[in-house]
């Protein structure tokens, strides 16, 4: 159980209190990052003979940040694995259906994993970083992975840009070399946040990152968030209708009629989902109503 579920409180307005970027304005790329448009066309999915979403599209637009909001079982996270490739890791899992990152399909066979692993980073419900090593390895242990080599100097500059992005900098500068499963919960998450950015990703997944954080984190998470969209498209699944209001620009409902795959209802700007839905099964989830 989710213990940041909130289906019962009244749909909260979008916060004020966090800078938000205005839906009119074009976003200009970061240098040396450039953001890009994420597109599902016609996802189907299996686990062996169990069909769990049923031809779902949706565009993720770049530099925005989507949420996929829906009861549980409907098939939220099998769609966030699908949008980077993690999906086939389960032996019995199968998939039709596209996905293309900025016009170019991530499944295509002439195309690498760890192309489209490094291009769609993934932050997980539960905080892991490796405990043993210190925050700067953690940070960096994706170059490892990836084959890049780098100067001392530039993988200093990249520890503190990450740290930076991921707000956790001020708290962790004066202890680079302390292990990562030292930090607390929220500054765990941070730290897989710094580390999912430090290989460049052009698209973050997040699913369900506060979940197992404490108000203060969360709130932490989401304005790193916030502030992170500027320069890379974020995909989240919540359960936290609060905080899909408080962070998307805009919103997918998953629902899976009983014994049927997931489908989405309906998708749009988060304000519209939440003020004016065109779906009544929309309007019930978000009013907390089910699910
Ligand atoms: N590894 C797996 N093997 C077999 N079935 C799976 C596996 N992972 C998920 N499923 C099934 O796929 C369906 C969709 O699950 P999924 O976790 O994607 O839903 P969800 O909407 O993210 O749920 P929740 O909100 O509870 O996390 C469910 O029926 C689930 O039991």
């Amino acid at each position: 159980m989710d213990s940041n579920a909130d289906h019962t409180t009244v749909i909260p307005e979008v916060r004020a209190d966090v800078p938000r970027l205005d839906p009119a304005v074009p976003v200009d790329p970061a240098p040396g990052v450039g953001l890009a448009e994420l597109e599902a066309h016609d996802i189907t999915a299996w686990f062996g003979d169990h069909k769990v979403l049923d031809r779902v599209s949706l565009t993720m637009d770049a530099g925005r940040i989507t949420a996929l909001i829906g009861p549980s079982g409907c098939g939220k996270s099998t769609f966030l694995r699908i949008l980077n490739r993690m999906h086939e890791l389960v032996p019995s899992a199968q998939l039709a259906g596209e996905v293309r990152l900025d016009g170019e399909d991530i499944y295509d066979p002439a195309k690498r994993l760890i192309d489209a692993r490094r291009a769609i980073g993934m932050v997980f419900q539960k905080p892991n970083p490796f405990p043993a090593m210190s925050i700067q390895e953690n940070v960096l242990a994706g170059l490892k992975l990836t084959g890049t080599r780098m100067k001392r100097s530039d993988k200093d500059d990249l520890v503190e840009s990450c740290l930076v992005k991921g707000g956790l900098w001020n708290e962790v500068k004066d202890r680079l070399d302390a292990p990562g499963g030292g930090l607390s919960g929220g500054q765990q998450q941070r730290l897989c946040i710094a580390r999912s950015l430090a290989i460049r990703p052009r698209v973050l997944l997040m699913d369900e990152p506060c979940s197992a954080l404490d108000p203060t984190s969360t709130r932490v998470i989401e304005e790193t968030m916030l502030e992170l969209a500027r320069e890379v498209t974020i995909v989240i699944v919540t359960h936290n209708m609060q905080q899909a209001a408080r962070v998307s620009d805009q919103c997918a409902f998953f629902l899976a009629s009983q014994g049927q795959p997931g489908v989405i209802v309906e998708h749009g700007d988060t304000e519209a989902m939440f003020q004016s839905p065109q779906d009544s099964r929309t309007y019930d989830y978000v009013n907390g109503r089910f699910g």
